[in-house]
């Protein structure tokens, strides 16, 4: 297996009788693959999760070598704020007048620099070959001299020299955030009136950059927690169906393979557990999760309700998503009742036909920033305000359609206080025959799960 940290250049051996050809490296494969990644999501606007097993498998990379091209190539992208100003500052001319191709290999070179255990030998000739063989000669001197003077520093120095003073400046420089993000996170984090904010702030910030660890569901009835511990996982004490695995590929794992296992966060988990935990009086056997691709949720609570003589009907508005679901859903086939594309704000169901209703609603995602290294900076403060009048639409339609005691779940994977709180409580202004019976934020630096939002409501 090649080691991940070698310059992997091979030099053209001298021909017979002549000078040997003037050398012209090729870029190490493992910095190639994250570079195309880099690229691809600059240029076509490519999801780096979606993307990178393809680009995984074109370059022939496994073990070492493909841990070491997903964390240079997630890593980068989400550190990218903060290695952009001390670019900046080592380079010659402002940011915006380096060629991007130039940029992206030098934010690569920068994390190995100052992030990775690369040797700044290693890091900066990789770097400096990529820009050579994919730009020219002449941005490879230029990249070479900058990721020398990058190079002089550690990370902590250069936030020392570079950050600015005011607390969320800071925040969003040192810890690679858009300042609007750390704004709303760190608004979010308030309304909780932790001790102290700031250090609140700074851990939450911290775990966004962290690769999240692989959760596994045992989904009940289906598999067993020893099933997957014997796969090598092991079970965290806080979801009773889950357990953190730590390396290898979960789909070769048999429950897994099978569908009585699956890939899904804690929060998740607790999300879908929270509407199927909720105390019930009369009737309690037909469940409805109404924004259900692509699935995670339906299977955990499909399982639950098999068990317990219910029936779960998913509802997604996407048809490809909806396929997913029921796809995700086979092997809990005793729980479910179907699967139906449709706008959930048009219900093609009965008013209060349901017990139980989970209202899983899109929204911003800026919970699950550590799964998605791009979307921190795809996110706009507009697209979180347009999502609001639908969250409360769909909430809205929940509500009609559990019946006089039954219970509503409304999550989102964000905390932002407009998506969580903003729309329950708008809500529950509006009608009067809803009770908001407990709320719940989690969160990566506290739950070590996505920072998840519930709110558990009851039909009076
Ligand atoms: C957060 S995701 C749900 C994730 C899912 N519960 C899971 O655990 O896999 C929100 C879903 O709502 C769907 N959606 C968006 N607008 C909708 C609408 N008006 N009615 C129903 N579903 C909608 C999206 O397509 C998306 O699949």
């Amino acid at each position: 297996m090649a080691d991940p940290r070698r310059k992997g250049n091979r030099r053209p051996a001298p021909q017979a009788g002549g000078r040997p050809p003037k050398p012209r490296p090729a870029a190490d494969p493992t910095r190639r693959a994250a570079y195309d990644v880099m690229t691809a999501v600059r240029v076509d606007g490519a999801y780096t999760n979606l993307l990178l097993p393809q680009v995984l498998r074109k370059y022939d990379l496994e073990g070492r070598d493909a841990a070491f091209t997903t964390e240079l190539v997630s890593g980068t992208i989400r550190r990218q704020g903060t290695y952009d100003v001390i670019i900046g500052a080592c380079a010659d001319r402002p940011l915006a007048r380096i060629e991007a191709k130039v940029l992206d290999a030098l934010r690569l070179g920068t994390h190995q620099l100052l992030s990775m255990r690369v040797p700044a030998h290693a890091a900066i000739s990789t770097t400096v070959d990529l820009v050579r063989s994919t730009v020219g000669q002449g941005p490879a001197g230029f990249s070479n001299a900058v990721l020398r003077r990058v190079g002089e520093k550690p990370l902590e120095e250069w936030v020392r020299l570079l950050a600015p003073t005011k607390v969320h400046e800071f925040a969003a420089f040192a810890h690679s955030h858009p300042l609007w993000v750390v704004d709303a996170l760190a608004e979010a984090l308030a309304a909780e009136k932790p001790a102290d904010v700031r250090s609140e702030l700074d851990a939450l910030l911290a775990a966004d950059n962290a690769a999240p660890r692989v959760m596994l569901v045992a989904r009940p009835g289906l598999a067993t927690l020893d099933e997957l511990v014997l796969a090598g996982g092991e079970p965290t004490g806080r979801s009773p169906y889950a357990v953190e695995l730590g390396g290898g590929d979960p789909s070769v794992i048999p429950a897994v393979a099978e569908g009585r296992a699956g890939v899904q966060d804690e929060g998740s988990q607790r999300v879908a557990l929270a509407l199927a935990a909720a105390p019930l009086e009369g009737r309690d056997e037909r469940w409805l999760d109404l924004c259900s691709g692509p699935g995670g949720k339906t299977a955990l609570l499909a399982a639950v309700a098999a068990q317990r003589g219910a029936l779960v009907v998913a509802n997604e508005r996407q048809h490809h998503r909806a396929r997913l679901v029921a796809q995700g859903v086979r092997a809990a086939g005793a729980g479910m009742a179907g699967v139906i594309t449709g706008d959930g704000t048009q219900p093609a169901w009965a008013s209060a036909a349901f017990d139980r209703v989970l209202v899983d609603a899109p929204c911003s995602g800026l919970g699950a920033l550590r799964r998605r290294p791009e979307a921190r900076w795809r996110k706009t403060p507009a697209e979180v305000e347009e999502l609001v009048p639908l969250q409360t639409a769909l909430l809205d339609t929940a509500v009609d359609a559990v019946r006089a005691g039954g219970v509503v779940v409304y999550a989102t994977c964000s905390p932002v206080l407009a998506e969580t709180r903003g729309v329950v409580d708008a809500v529950a202004r509006t009608r009067t025959d809803v009770t908001v019976e407990r709320t719940e934020q989690l969160w990566p630096h506290r739950d070590g799960c996505d920072a998840m939002y519930l709110a558990v409501l009851r039909r009076g």
